[in-house]
């Protein structure tokens, strides 16, 4: 085994639910209806083959993930992998009747099989966390990906989807609109303390009360645990694989060329100076990030919250970090100044 397959044996074996889709220049495919898809997808060449793997697909969310992403005209090949048995689960999704074709893998042996287009493809292929805790998870696969000299940081992404779902919808009934009209930018990390939906952004309106900014940030903040306290020790299951499968086909679409895709997520990131990742609106594209639109302007409330997340922030990134045996830089010492540099100034460290 070479060494880029180890590193992507190493990544695979730490993260199911990870999702891989490997990608091909050559796919710029539009958009079509589903009549029109079956008899394009199945002269398709399989080089234009847009394939997605879901690594841990046996579980719950993966289940679910797997039958939403079935039903998707823009997806060719749906490759199920997980050390659980995938056979029979693969089986049953062969008889919804649509297009996408059905690959299923088991146990850690037929990872690298799963991923088979991934050697010619890696530097291109996205990769997309949704294992928690994805504030680390990312972190620690850009660092795996770069000691096997993989990386490519437009690529990888962190999946904090569900917090955009739950913003939308909960707004949305607190204005009385319908949540598919609705959107709300949704930064930080995906942990309690780190997510900050940015309702003073939302659209089409931001108008709320202050009581109502408390209860919808609130209700964002705190649906894991408030989902736990009525179906204990679930997760969401359900509500994950949806928004999983939208930012999924927001991926999918964005390497098919259209254009004006715009997904949060959690990536390596310049827009903040202490923060090395950090979920931000981005402008999707074909090469994966095409542009990170940054922390939009936030109200007082939000820019307390948006502080209050950066230690956190930065711990569960060093966290992940460290697990592959990043060290941090050595501090400063001011007494053992190196003598061909300036002095180091008081306090400097
Ligand atoms: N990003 C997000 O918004 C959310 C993330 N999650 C996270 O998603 C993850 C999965 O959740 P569930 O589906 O409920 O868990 P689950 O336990 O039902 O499923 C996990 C699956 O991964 C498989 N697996 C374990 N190690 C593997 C390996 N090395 N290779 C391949 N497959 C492997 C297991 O056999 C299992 O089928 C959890 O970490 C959860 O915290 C959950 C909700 C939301
Ligand atoms: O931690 C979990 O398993 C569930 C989760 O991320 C969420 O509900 O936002």
């Amino acid at each position: 085994m070479n060494r880029t397959l180890q590193t992507f044996y190493k990544i695979y074996e730490f993260y199911p639910n990870l999702i891989h889709i490997p990608t091909s220049k050559n796919i710029f495919r539009r958009c079509r209806p589903i009549s029109d898809a079956r008899n394009i997808a199945s002269s398709a060449p399989s080089g234009n083959l847009m394939k997605v793997t879901i690594v841990g697909a046996a579980g719950k969310i993966g289940q679910s993930l797997c039958l939403m992403l079935k039903q998707s005209p823009l997806i060719d090949v749906l490759c199920l992998h997980d050390i659980k048995p995938t056979s029979g689960f693969a089986m049953e999704l062969t008889h919804v009747d649509t297009n996408c074709k059905i690959t299923a893998f088991t146990g850690k042996d037929n990872l690298l099989p799963a991923l088979d287009n991934f050697k010619d493809y890696f530097l291109q292929a996205f990769i997309a966390i949704g294992t928690n805790p994805v504030n680390s998870l990312v972190p620690m696969a850009c660092e795996v990906l770069k000691k096997g000299g993989c990386y490519n940081p437009k690529t990888v992404f962190g999946i904090t989807t569900l917090d955009t779902v739950r913003a939308n919808t909960f707004v949305a009934q607190v204005q009385g609109l319908e949540p598919e009209c609705v959107v709300v930018p949704v930064i930080g990390g995906h942990t309690e303390e780190t997510i900050i939906p940015v309702l003073s952004k939302a659209k089409p309106c931001a108008e709320f009360t202050n009581e109502e900014l408390e209860n919808i940030t609130m209700s964002i903040r705190k649906a894991h645990e408030n989902i736990l306290k009525l179906k204990p020790p679930d997760s969401a299951p359900l509500s994950s694989a949806f928004a999983t499968a939208r930012f999924i086909i927001s991926l999918v679409k964005a390497i098919q060329g259209y254009p004006d895709i715009i997904e949060c997520a959690l990536v390596s990131s310049k827009v903040h100076p202490q923060l090395k990742y950090l979920s931000t609106p981005l402008l999707l594209g074909p090469n994966g990030v095409a542009k990170n639109l940054g922390i939009p302007e936030l109200s007082d409330f939000e820019s307390c919250m948006f502080d209050n997340a950066i230690p956190t922030l930065i711990s569960d990134i060093k966290m992940g970090e460290k697990f592959v045996g990043v060290q941090d830089p050595p501090p400063c010492d001011p007494c053992d100044p190196n003598p061909k540099a300036p002095r180091c100034p008081k306090n400097w460290c």
